[in-house]
């Protein structure tokens, strides 16, 4: 079998189990994950950023979040991954033995914002060209996010996969970058951002 078959398949089940674990401590025992995320509404992506002698400032991958539950990364030994932790950016060490779990904004809209969408970004190397692949663990595009229950507030209003890819791309086209899950805000919030910005 090929490789990328091989990683997606294998990939696939590790994400499925992360994210039931996940959901599990916060006392939810799920098959939301098994039932919506298959084969066929989750993809894999291989990254190839060429080497770039002008300035390590350079972005290979712009700042962002991902939107989908989460993403399972295998990043070569070149490294140049980082993220954002208590505010700065931090670099993920090249590990051969190790995967990456990235949360997404689905997961962290799921989670009522327990689980964090964490940014990151790729920065460019001068002297060697980097690979990653990636496996993003989405649902299909009508099954609906809704995070929270009757017993806390609910910090988004409840989407569906399709409304929030529409809106990602609306934003982008409009402001010129991802708001995310900021525009699902539920009004409540939305005022009192207003209020204490
Ligand atoms: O190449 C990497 O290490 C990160 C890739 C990534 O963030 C993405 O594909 O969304
Ligand atoms: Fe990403």
């Amino acid at each position: 079998m090929v490789l990328n078959v091989i990683f997606a398949e294998v990939a696939s089940e590790l994400a499925k189990r992360i994210a039931e674990i996940l959901a599990e401590n916060l006392g939810s025992k799920t098959t939301f994950f098994a039932k919506n995320c298959m084969p066929s509404s989750c993809y894999l992506r291989m990254n190839r950023y060429p080497r770039c002698p002008i300035s390590s400032e350079i972005y290979g991958l712009v700042p962002h979040t991902d939107s989908d539950f989460l993403t399972i990364l295998y990043q070569d030994q070149v490294g140049g991954l980082q993220m954002v932790k208590d505010g700065k950016w931090v670099s993920i060490k090249p590990n051969p033995q190790a995967l990456i779990v990235i949360i997404g904004d689905l997961f962290q809209a799921w989670s009522n914002g327990v689980y964090k969408s964490i940014e990151h970004r790729v920065i460019s190397n001068h002297e060697e060209e980097r690979f990653s692949v990636g496996y993003f663990l989405c649902p299909s595009n009508d099954t609906v996010i809704q995070g929270c229950n009757e017993n806390e507030p609910c910090m988004y209003r409840k989407f569906s996969f399709r409304e929030y890819r529409q809106q990602v791309q609306e934003d982008v086209k409009s402001t010129g970058t991802k708001v995310g899950l900021s525009s699902f805000f539920f009004e409540w919030e939305r005022s009192c951002f207003s209020i204490s910005a």
